[in-house]
């Protein structure tokens, strides 16, 4: 098993970093109205491949409450799921959810960072097993198209990892429905991850009221491919401070 304190002084400092920035992005699950309860997590990967032969990945405990994290908290884990001795005591078990994340770190190389939630409005199209249709620009935007929907999988196993790979592998867009359960976004970093589930939500209670008001006269209509190409294009490579 690896031993953090016993890794090179440059993984650990990473480690380090990636703990503090994954405990405070759990914030913004509550924050952004993301959970209830213990109902959502964020990973990192730590790339220390070259140091070490393997990544790590940094997530939470399960089932501790977001005011209750901190750093100090947050698990290690190498790219199989297993935890690490990261100096946190030996009953401290990581996420439910984390052989999901290090499928994802294991088979999709520009994944940094993972994030799963159960928002209300995305998890409802989940329930259905319906994309999110691309209606608005801030879809083309961010997700380059339809959010799509993925397997039934159930928890315990790498099944949902595999669904969210075979899913998003050559997609555009960073978030999938895991049907009848919810969305589970990726990053090229943690934050990404985390905008993304923020987005994903909200597109979703956007068509969804939208659909609410819609009547023959006035349908939700969908934006056609080129725009869409551009919108994302733009979004992408030009939009924010570069
Ligand atoms: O969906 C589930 C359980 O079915 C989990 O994602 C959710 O409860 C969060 O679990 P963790 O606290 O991350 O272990």
């Amino acid at each position: 098993m690896l031993v953090l304190d016993e890794l090179p002084v440059e993984v650990q400092a990473q480690v380090a970093a990636s703990r503090a920035e994954v405990s405070a992005l759990h914030a913004e699950l509550p924050r952004w109205g993301l959970v209830v309860w213990t109902a959502g997590n964020v990973s990192a990967r730590v790339r220390c491949a070259d140091q070490i032969g393997t990544d790590l990945m940094v997530i939470k405990p399960s089932g501790v409450t977001y005011d209750e994290l901190s750093p100090q908290v947050m698990v290690v884990c190498d790219l199989t799921g297993t935890k690490i001795d990261d100096g946190t005591p030996d009953r401290l078990t990581p996420s439910s959810d984390t052989a999901a994340h290090a499928h994802v770190y294991e088979h999709m190389a520009e994944v940094g960072g993972v994030v799963h939630t159960h928002s209300t409005y995305a998890t409802a199209f989940a329930a259905r097993r319906e994309e999110i249709p691309c209606v608005l620009t801030m879809m083309g935007d961010e997700f380059g198209g339809p959010v799509p929907v993925g397997p039934l999988a159930l928890i315990g196993d790498d099944s949902i990892g595999r669904g969210i790979v075979e899913t998003l592998r050559g997609h555009k867009s960073p978030a999938v429905l895991m049907a009848n359960h919810g969305p589970f976004t990726i990053g090229r970093t943690a934050k990404d991850a985390v905008k993304a589930a923020v987005m994903v939500e909200e597109v979703a209670r956007t068509v969804q009221i939208a659909r609410a008001g819609a009547t023959p006269e006035c349908p939700v209509q969908p934006l056609e491919d080129d725009v869409v190409a551009r919108l994302y294009d733009r979004y992408q490579n030009v939009y924010g401070q570069h």
